[in-house]
């Protein structure tokens, strides 16, 4: 087994992003990130100060807006419409999940696409089903990355994703499509979900059940990323995949911490980057 060190490959992504962000300074623009927090979601609060933290690092025009739980969905729309229009911010991104009473289909249709940098607008999820992706959602994007770095060919491979959410599962697989996978979508209603996760040369777990993947469920050899993030009996972050097991039966592994979530990210980073760079071409 070897360990797919999503938290160096990130550091190592991220070196690259300064440059980029230093070169477009030079030229007088400051890549601008804006993230909405509606709520206090304890898990969110976590996500969102790391997003905080790499933006400044990367020396990115960065803030956080942190609205109570009770904000109307009228005033969340005006408060979009006013960063869609303002020039300084390259990105806007409305944290999820979303109070119950604010749609999070009208919310998601009122951010500028082009400064949509999660990728979550039908816009951009149309285009991404279409093969032309402007906007990429950032999970997926950071396991393509992975592939990358780890030389995981995705050509004629048989790929299973288990979840089918619009942030994570549905992307990943078009994007493992795109790559020449052969790829089938698992979700809860699937029947005989071990066997069809034993066919998987590269899997992809997503559904948020903590440990859900043992190693019966895995090809010797496979390549295995864990999106989850739960808390486990003693509270301790953990994956969807049961890790102690199944590194032994999988040739490449996501750790959790330290796997998907800091390329995540990263990735969400490089959008703003190029978010910024596209605005300057207009
Ligand atoms: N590391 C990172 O960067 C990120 C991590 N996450 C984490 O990934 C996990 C998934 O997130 P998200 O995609 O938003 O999930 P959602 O909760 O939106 O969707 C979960 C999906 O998993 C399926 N599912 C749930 N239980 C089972 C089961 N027992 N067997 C098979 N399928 C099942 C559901 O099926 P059905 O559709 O039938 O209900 C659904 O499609 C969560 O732990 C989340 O915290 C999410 C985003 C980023
Ligand atoms: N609009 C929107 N965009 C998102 O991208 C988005 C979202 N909403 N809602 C929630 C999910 C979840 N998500 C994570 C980001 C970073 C880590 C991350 O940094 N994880 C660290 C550990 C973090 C910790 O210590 O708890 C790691 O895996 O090593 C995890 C999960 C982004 N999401």
């Amino acid at each position: 087994m070897k360990l797919i060190d999503g938290k160096a490959l990130a550091e190592t992504l991220q070196l690259h992003l300064k440059d980029e962000v230093e070169a477009l300074v030079k030229k007088g623009i400051v890549p601008g990130l804006v993230v909405i927090l509606v709520g206090e979601n304890p898990a969110s609060q976590v996500y969102v100060r790391n997003k905080e933290k790499t933006a400044l690092k990367l020396g990115f025009h960065s803030k956080v807006v942190r609205l109570p739980a009770d904000t109307s969905e009228a005033d969340l729309l005006t408060l979009i419409e006013e960063y869609n229009q303002d020039e300084a911010w390259h990105g806007i991104l409305v944290q999820l999940p979303l109070p119950k009473h604010i749609s999070e289909e009208k919310v998601l249709l009122a951010i500028d696409p082009n400064k949509d940098v999660d990728g979550f607008h039908p816009m951009n999820m149309g285009r991404l089903w279409a093969g032309n992706p402007v906007m990429i959602p950032s999970t997926p994007a950071g396991i393509m990355e992975m592939f990358k770095a780890y030389q995981v060919d995705l050509s004629g491979q048989r790929a299973v994703v288990v979840g089918r959410s619009n942030i994570v599962g549905k992307p990943m697989a078009q994007l493992m499509m795109m790559g020449n996978a052969t790829v089938t979508i698992a979700h809860s209603r699937t029947k005989n979900l071990s066997a069809l996760t034993k066919s998987a040369d590269i899997l992809v777990v997503a559904i948020g059940v903590a440990k859900f993947i043992t190693a019966d469920m895995v090809k010797k050899g496979a390549v295995v990323i864990d999106v989850g993030m739960n808390r486990d009996e003693s509270l301790k972050l953990c994956g969807d995949v049961d890790f102690d097991e199944v590194k032994d039966v999988a040739r490449l592994i996501t750790p959790v911490p330290g796997g998907v979530g800091p390329m995540t990210i990263t990735m969400l980073m490089e959008q703003t980057v190029r978010a910024a760079q596209l605005a300057s071409q207009k």
